[in-house]
């Protein structure tokens, strides 16, 4: 099938504007293999180190002509979707000795669930951890112990943290290694209704909990479609990961044949030869392009708007939010599922998922079917459905959705296009997710409250004072101001407001989760108010505007006053809960657009200022 004009236009002009900063990229990964961290690189002294409590596996890494693996692991066991990896270290051990290679864990990572932080001050860490652990990935492989490297994470900031340091060293095969979603417990609409009741006071706080922990009861990922699952999506659609293998429960016969499966495969492409698989040469910008267009098939979560053009800015490719309103509207939505819906993410498996989708995509020219990937075929390899037979795993074609409910075929979405829009105006430059918001409700023009906290926005309607339409604004959320929490916990009470009858929108420069939806909201508004950005100069009553159609959010005001306006200062930084650990990454942070990073702003301004010395191979 040839591809869409606007799918080959968008990745011609990211392969453009890529051009120097892919050309270095590529001439330092080539560096890092020729001179760079590898086992033989090492003294006896360093090697005997690496070596010393390596057990049955000591002779072979001395004999040091086989693969090891490194496991990066961001295991914990209070985040539900990580709590499956404690045992995997083990197992990928014996996996990789079935294949006459080793395999150590290079380092262990941070993992924040959004979720316990989610409306606390620990969410102002949230961003930032991303960075962290994209450090930390680094800190392991640094060792240069290891010719390939595992990666174990699923949730929000973890899997982008760890791309994004294991693109550093992308002269290594890598390979994701996933877990898989809980089982389905109380079904995620029915939680949001019981939320609802409670922010009206019509439920008590013992309902709540029961209705939360009913929907959140397992080890394994929440089954909502957010950002934890939505990274699943990517990596698989990036051919990261074994085909089919995002989406099958923790703890099953399937899931340990797929992560035999994996260690298997990942040994094979971490030997030298013409199987050598780097992960450099994998994520280029066709691959990007890929994880862009299943975010919007999906109607994935608004983070990604963020977390992809910083994973794409570690392989030294550029995106940026045009590319994304470009594709948006080649790509239609094909998957119902909460909060885009109300199926959940085992629905759209047992529908057919990823192999379903990828097969309906590749067949209407949506995605590069020429990608490197970790398995033996192209894309293609990803239209495959994952099976066990009498005990072993087998792949067969995927078929049509068995749900179209949930899943349907690229020709008969449920709309036209993936529902993420770039907006702009006088209000400056942000990201609008239309695949969860009624039609009707897709452009509201209505009175301005403003807040600074969420908390001030919860107290208002607790008085009393939102029952009207209203664009809630909510600033000094970004990253320079407190590190850009997902303000999700705004959800029930903005809801509340649609369901009475009013319209209502939110604008921010701060995020929301990905498992929000129902609410029109403007979100990673920059500049930011923090840096005295538009948001700043707006007062309570303007008049605003919020429209998806025409991808404007405007400050209804006359421009005469509008330009004369000073902005408000802005609120003393929050202390307490580490948050002042973070200072250094917050004054120096970029914009969500390019990615929202203090550590990706510092390398590339070395890279820059040093990149003539890397093209001429000094
Ligand atoms: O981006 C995301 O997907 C969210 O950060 C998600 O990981 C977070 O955990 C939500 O807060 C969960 O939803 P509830 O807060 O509604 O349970
Ligand atoms: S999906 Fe969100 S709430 Fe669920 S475990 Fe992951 S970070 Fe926590």
């Amino acid at each position: 099938m040839a591809l869409h004009p606007a799918v080959s236009a968008v990745t011609d002009r990211i392969i453009e504007r890529s051009r120097v900063s892919r050309r270095r990229y590529l001439a330092l990964m080539a560096r890092n293999r020729a001179q760079g961290i590898m086992r033989p690189r090492l003294a006896c002294g360093n090697l005997a180190h690496g070596l010393a409590a390596a057990g049955e596996d000591k002779a072979r890494l001395m004999q040091g002509r086989s693969v090891n693996l490194g496991i990066v692991t961001s295991y914990n066991d209070m985040l539900s979707a990580h709590q499956p990896y404690g045992r995997y270290p083990d197992q990928m051990k014996l996996y990789a000795r079935e294949m006459g290679a080793t395999a150590q864990v290079a380092g262990g990572v941070p993992a924040m669930c959004d979720g316990v932080t989610q409306g606390q001050e620990g969410m102002e860490l949230s961003l930032f951890s991303r960075d962290v652990i994209a450090m930390s990935t680094a800190v392991g492989l640094s060792h240069g112990m290891f010719e390939g490297v595992a990666l174990l994470g699923i949730c929000d900031k973890i899997v982008p943290g760890l791309l994004i340091g294991a693109l550093r060293f992308g002269h290594l095969p890598t390979m994701l290694i996933p877990a898989g979603p809980m089982t389905s417990g109380l079904p995620n609409k029915e939680k949001q209704r019981v939320r609802q009741l409670y922010a009206e006071g019509k439920v008590d706080q013992s309902a709540l909990m029961e209705a939360e922990a009913a929907s959140y009861h397992g080890p394994g990922t929440c089954t909502f479609y957010g950002t934890a699952n939505t990274n699943q999506m990517m990596v698989e659609i990036m051919g990261l990961m074994m085909p089919d293998s995002a989406f099958s429960n923790p703890s099953t016969h399937l899931r340990q044949a797929l992560t035999r499966a994996g260690v298997h495969r990942l040994v094979e492409i971490s030997r030298p030869g013409d199987g050598h698989r780097p992960l450099s040469e994998l994520v280029d910008e066709k691959a990007i392009v890929n994880a862009a267009v299943g975010l919007l098939a999906t109607g994935g979560s608004t983070n990604h708007a963020i977390h992809l053009p910083a994973i794409a800015r570690a392989a030294g490719i550029v995106i940026d939010w045009a590319d994304l309103d470009a594709l948006s509207r080649a790509v239609p939505l094909m998957t119902r599922a909460y909060p885009n819906g109300s199926a959940d993410v085992n629905a759209f498996n047992d529908a057919g998922g990823m192999p379903t989708l990828i097969g309906s995509l590749c067949d209407a020219g949506l995605l590069h079917e020429d990608i490197v990937t970790v398995s033996a075929g192209g894309m293609r390899d990803y239209a495959r459905r994952a099976e066990m037979q009498d005990d072993v795993l087998v792949y067969r074609a995927a078929g049509p959705s068995e749900d179209r409910a949930v899943l349907r075929d690229a020709r008969e979405p449920f709309l036209p296009d993936g529902g993420m829009r770039l907006v702009s105006g006088n209000l400056g430059r942000g990201i609008y997710k239309t695949s969860a918001v009624e039609a009707s409700r897709q452009t509201i023009e209505a009175p301005a409250a403003i807040f600074d906290t969420q908390q001030g926005v919860i107290d208002a309607f607790k008085r009393g004072e939102l029952d009207r339409d209203v664009v809630v604004v909510v600033r000094f959320q970004g990253p320079d101001a407190n590190g850009m929490p997902e303000l999700h916990r705004l959800t029930p009470t903005l809801a509340v407001l649609q369901d009475r009858g009013y319209r209502v929108a939110l604008m921010t420069d701060g995020r929301m989760s990905g498992a929000s939806g129902k609410v029109p909201a403007a979100i990673h508004i920059g500049p930011e108010a923090q840096s005295g950005g538009p948001l700043a100069r707006l007062r309570d009553g303007d008049r605003v505007l919020v429209c998806a159609a025409t991808g404007r959010i405007e400050a209804l005001v006359p421009s005469a006053e509008w330009d004369a306006r000073v902005p408000v200062p802005p609120p003393p930084p929050g202390l307490g809960t580490g948050r002042e650990l973070f200072a250094l990454m917050r004054t120096r942070s970029d914009s969500a657009e390019a990615g929202g990073s203090a550590m990706l702003a510092a390398m590339d301004g070395i890279v820059d200022t040093i990149g003539d010395s890397i093209d001429e191979g000094r």
